[in-house]
């Protein structure tokens, strides 16, 4: 997947911003057909340290245009962001919590989407901070709240569907995956992770 992307960009087809943006507009439409009624409320969008938090970035404006009240929390420093995914962070019109000081509360809204992970997870989750956010998320997924995954439920490895040892992992009801789906989604725990698969086309 990350060869495809790279060749398009690299051949000069397509931005890697512009797939940044086709990739969150996609987990949008997507979430809609998955919750029909879910037209407006608070989302909660946990961004990790790259890519995958530019993801959630795109997804954040996109809401918030869209009326949404709308809680981004991110974790590592902004200006570590790969350079698509600090573009985005500076299109956010909306405060920003820091994950790593910010205790993580229950969370009562009415959408909560998992965008601090997707292929570039390399080690177990084991950041406390991190940790905490990740298992409210799980937590509103296990009560019943529309809660999505970006590309893949961060923790779960992309290739092998299972939990990177000793990982932190939380489940989503939806998963929103780009091109092609990875063999993680429906490997091992893959199932159980994402809950309902949705393959969106971002133009590669
Ligand atoms: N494939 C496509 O067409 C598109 C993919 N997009 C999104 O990009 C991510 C992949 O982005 P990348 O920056 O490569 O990886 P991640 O965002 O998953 O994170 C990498 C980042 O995290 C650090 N890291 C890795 N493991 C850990 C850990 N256990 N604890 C702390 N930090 C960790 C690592 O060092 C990196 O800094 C893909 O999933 C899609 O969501 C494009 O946006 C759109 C097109
Ligand atoms: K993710």
């Amino acid at each position: 997947m990350r060869a495809v992307e790279m060749a398009a960009i690299d051949s000069g087809t397509v931005t890697g911003l512009a797939l940044m943006e086709r990739a969150g507009a996609g987990v949008v439409a997507s979430f809609h057909t998955n919750w029909p009624a879910l037209r407006s409320g608070s989302a909660r969008i946990l961004c990790g340290p790259g890519n995958n938090g530019g993801d959630g970035f795109v997804i954040a404006r996109l809401l918030h245009a869209n009326g949404w009240q709308v809680q981004v929390v991110t974790f590592g420093h902004p200006d570590q962001l790969p350079q698509d995914a600090r573009h985005n962070f500076n299109r956010l019109a909306m405060p920003v919590a820091d994950g790593a000081t910010t205790p993580p509360t229950q969370f009562d809204g009415d959408l909560s989407v998992d965008a601090m992970f997707g292929t570039g997870l390399t080690r177990p989750i084991s950041d406390p901070a991190m940790a905490s956010w990740l298992h409210c998320h799980d937590r509103f997924c296990a009560a019943g709240g529309a809660a999505i995954a970006v590309d893949i439920p961060s923790g779960l490895d992309a290739d092998s569907g299972r939990v990177l040892q000793g990982s932190a992992c939380a489940r989503s009801g939806l998963t929103v995956t780009f091109h092609r789906a990875k063999p993680g989604h429906y490997l091992a725990d893959g199932p159980e992770f994402c809950g309902t698969l949705h393959i969106v086309g971002i133009g590669l």
